[in-house]
């Protein structure tokens, strides 16, 4: 069994569980429920750098990038710094996050918020927006088109964006459908771990117009940014560069302002 094919396995465990524990119902009576969405795919067309900045305390690739930090202080650093949009891990086993991490992230700002998650259940979608996000993300290695279809859909009925994630081209094919906002790229290999920018720079060509474009994981420069423009990619999804440091916030900024 690699890497994904166990988290996959821990989450459906993980998320009857929490079915049990919270009744729906008590998740749509959140007050961050009502909550009107804030597009990530409209605040990447209009932005230059289009940066989404991303919490992540640990990975599988990495284990511990950084404890030591105020998912807050997090938040309000990237949002100040210009970035679009934050992505908020809320993986507990492997990532270190929870949805109590998305909830002070959305008390501490207004800008797009992305639930990183793996998600498989339409449960998971409505644990988001009670959480206050704005997004979700969807993994096509681990679901099918039907099952792509049927969250997404779901999300968008609530009102939310949706980043769809891929890392090669049949992956892409079996995934593109109208109730996407955003087609990402995952630079890395999530079974194996490597990583290469020139998946996204091969995929680009394959994805329709209509869709914005996020290049995901592995990007720990400027150059590499300016490297992926021109391939169309609106984009740019960066974690552990900024986690790594004392004040991802600050990191976020100098890292914005040469773009
Ligand atoms: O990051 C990992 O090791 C990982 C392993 C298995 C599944 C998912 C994983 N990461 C999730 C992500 O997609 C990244 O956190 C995100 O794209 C940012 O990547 P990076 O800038 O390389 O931290």
């Amino acid at each position: 069994m690699n890497i994904l094919d166990k988290i996959v396995a821990d989450k459906y465990k993980e998320v009857a569980l929490r079915r049990q524990l919270i009744p729906i119902k008590q998740l749509e009576n959140s007050v961050l429920f009502e909550r009107r969405c804030t597009s990530l795919a409209a605040a990447l067309s209009k932005s230059n750098s289009g940066i989404i900045a991303e919490h992540k305390r640990r990975s599988p690739s990495k284990s511990t990038i950084n404890n030591g930090l105020n998912v807050q202080d997090v938040a309000m650093g990237y949002q100040n710094a210009g970035a679009c949009g934050m992505s908020v891990l809320t993986d507990g086993k492997y990532f270190g996050g929870s949805l109590d991490d998305l909830i002070l992230a959305r008390a501490a700002t207004s800008f797009p918020l992305l639930r990183k998650e793996f998600i498989i259940d339409t449960y998971q979608i409505l644990e988001a927006k009670a959480c206050g996000a704005d997004v979700i993300l969807l993994i096509a290695a681990v679901l099918s088109q039907q099952e792509i279809k049927n969250l997404s859909e779901f999300a968008k009925s609530l009102g939310m964006d949706v980043l769809l994630e891929v890392h090669d081209l049949d992956e892409l094919q079996k995934s593109i459908m109208p109730s996407l906002d955003m087609l990402g790229v995952n630079n890395r290999n999530l079974k194996t771990f490597e990583v290469s920018l020139d998946i996204s720079k091969t995929l680009s060509t394959s994805i329709p117009d209509d869709f914005i474009k996020v290049s995901e994981s592995g990007i720990s420069s400027v150059a590499a940014i300016k490297e992926l423009m021109p391939y169309g990619y609106k984009g740019f999804l960066i974690g552990e560069n900024f986690m790594k440091t004392d004040n991802p916030g600050l990191n976020a900024e100098t890292f914005i302002n040469q773009l």
